[in-house]
């Protein structure tokens, strides 16, 4: 089993990947610069977070038009699973491997904090280690993290249980107050109808060990990983 995780000029948080995915894991990861255009011998794929390209038109924008991102598109149809955190999410809903739009936060500050999550569904590649309704803590750090679709695609987002995290308080309701950016719905994660494309703004990978406050975003990657030994 083998994970690449993508690295564009600007990205910041792929090391922190690579150390919870060989370190804390245990699985076989490897960085891959935009330049290399095939990802042949990988099972799974993370975009990790950053600012790719100083964000300069829209974040994501500049990053998803590279040549590497036909390569994440392939081993997407594969039915393999691709995670994209925060940049690497705002990159994955610019490149339509997912729906809606990550915008400048209702309030237009850079915010970084710890946030409460409720998982909303357990059935995906990315969240079968945790149980449908767990609240959970991972820290935010963002622009432009308010997700935007229109009416028709939320609903379909909902009935498809396509929602897989929303930003609670600490009694688990999505308040106004619990929402740090203006998110629709609170949504603070989806997958695509075929489930193995995850985007979330949250960082799993900053609350993998418990010395950093919380290692409740280890299950993402345990889940990725567990996906890919039983199924390529
Ligand atoms: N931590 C990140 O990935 C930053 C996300 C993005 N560049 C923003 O500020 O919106």
């Amino acid at each position: 089993m083998k994970i690449a995780i993508i690295q564009f000029g600007g990205t910041n948080c792929d090391l922190d990947v690579l150390h919870v995915l060989k370190d804390v894991i245990g699985a076989d990861a490897e960085t891959v610069w935009y330049k290399e255009e095939s990802l042949s011998g990988f099972d799974g794929v993370v975009v990790p977070g950053g600012f790719s390209y100083g964000d300069y038109l829209r974040a994501g924008a500049i990053a998803a038009r590279t040549p590497i991102m036909d390569s994440v598109k392939k081993i997407a149809a594969e039915g393999k699973p691709v995670l994209g955190i925060c940049n690497g999410f705002q990159i994955l809903t610019e490149a339509r491997l997912l729906e809606g739009a990550l915008t400048t936060n209702e309030y237009p500050k850079f915010r970084c904090h710890w946030t409460s999550l409720r998982v909303e569904t357990a059935s995906t590649p990315f969240t079968s280690r945790f149980r449908k309704g767990e609240v959970i803590k991972l820290p935010i750090a963002h622009m432009e993290g308010k997700f935007y679709a229109e009416e028709p695609t939320l609903a379909e987002l909902d009935e498809n249980d396509q929602v897989v995290f929303r930003y609670v308080d600490e009694k688990g309701r999505p308040t106004d107050k619990a929402n740090p950016n203006g998110s629709l719905e609170n949504i603070a994660g989806i997958v695509n109808s075929s489930r193995n494309v995850l985007g979330l703004m949250p960082h799993p990978e900053r609350a993998s060990e418990s010395i950093l406050g919380s290692d409740q975003g280890r299950k993402v990657f345990e889940s990725m990983a567990d996906y890919i030994t039983e199924n390529f």
